[in-house]
């Protein structure tokens, strides 16, 4: 207990959160109840799926699908976005690279700019701690709080944390689709948005499809992270991701032989989660995880 009081108090950054993996339950189960009520889905089996808490990677992209449904509409975008950034204030991270997929929805209006537009309004919406989401030599006039003001009225200093955001391609998308995305990326730079994740199920779709717009994203200097080496055997595609020489990659569970050795000699930083691989059922095991 002493050392998890240890590990909340520490100043910490997050560098891999994903926005709807990282919704409180209690959120899920309440926007479930509503649709359970209007008949739209069965509320019991959305709940025993969510309230489970580990999963196969399929099992998990499933779910995923299921959190879409319940959380895609400008509204509780905006919402899921200020609960999120005050639940990593309260443990304490002092920077977050948060990374969502824009998503498009014509039945409600939402192109992928207005659905990030709902994540901007949830930065600004947040009043309980000082959040900095505009990058330095950007205009500050957008940003929500300062650290003077509200900040210091009552003389302590309340809490402040950094926010950049990182635009997901989904592994589902097209070419065109992502394209779209990096140049939405690039027009909301004056916004915090500082690079571009390519992330989803990692057994869908080719590199190939991808390598246009995170080429270009990179010409135009948007950092790229790629979620790479999730699941075994994909020897080709991890080579290719590591020739493209990205600003760091996510997970990097099965990456082996050469791949490993030109891992390591790019000195490409990783980012690992020991509780999303041990829970999305990579390893049986911490003993068995890379990281050891
Ligand atoms: C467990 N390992 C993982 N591997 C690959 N992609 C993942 C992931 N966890 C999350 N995502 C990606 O993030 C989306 C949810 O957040 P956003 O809708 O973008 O905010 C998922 O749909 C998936 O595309």
């Amino acid at each position: 207990m002493e050392s998890l009081d240890w590990c909340l108090n520490l100043p910490k950054i997050e560098l891999h959160a994903h926005l709807n993996g990282s919704v409180r339950d209690s959120t899920l189960l309440e926007l479930a109840r509503v649709l359970g009520e209007k008949g739209v889905i069965d509320f019991n089996d959305v709940e025993s799926v969510i309230s489970k808490d580990d999963r196969s990677l399929v099992e998990c992209f499933r779910l995923f699908d299921l959190i879409h449904a319940l959380t895609t509409d400008h509204a509780t975008v905006t919402r899921i976005t200020k609960e999120v950034i005050e639940d990593f204030a309260s443990e304490n991270i002092v920077y977050v690279e948060l990374r969502t997929t824009p998503k498009k929805n014509e039945a409600i209006g939402m192109t992928k700019r207005s659905y990030m537009e709902a994540v901007i309004n949830g930065l600004k919406s947040i009043d309980s701690v000082d959040v900095d989401y505009i990058p330095s030599g950007m205009a500050q006039q957008n940003c929500s709080t300062t650290l003077t003001g509200d900040a210091m009225s009552n003389g302590t200093v309340r809490k402040k944390i950094y926010v950049r955001l990182l635009l997901s391609i989904d592994r589902r998308e097209t070419t065109e689709a992502a394209m779209e995305t990096v140049q939405l990326a690039l027009e909301m730079r004056d916004v915090g948005v500082v690079g571009i994740d390519l992330s989803g199920n990692p057994v869908i779709g080719e590199w190939a499809t991808f390598l246009p717009a995170l080429k270009f994203a990179k010409e135009q200097g948007l950092a790229v992270t790629l979620h790479c080496g999730e699941v075994p055997d994909r020897k080709e595609e991890v080579s290719a991701m590591l020739d493209f020489l990205p600003q760091r990659i996510g997970h990097a569970c099965f990456i082996k032989g050469e791949e490993r050795i030109k891992l390591k000699s790019s000195k490409i930083p990783v980012e690992i989660c020991l509780t999303s691989n041990i829970r999305t059922e990579r390893f049986p095991s911490l003993e068995y995880h890379h990281f050891s």
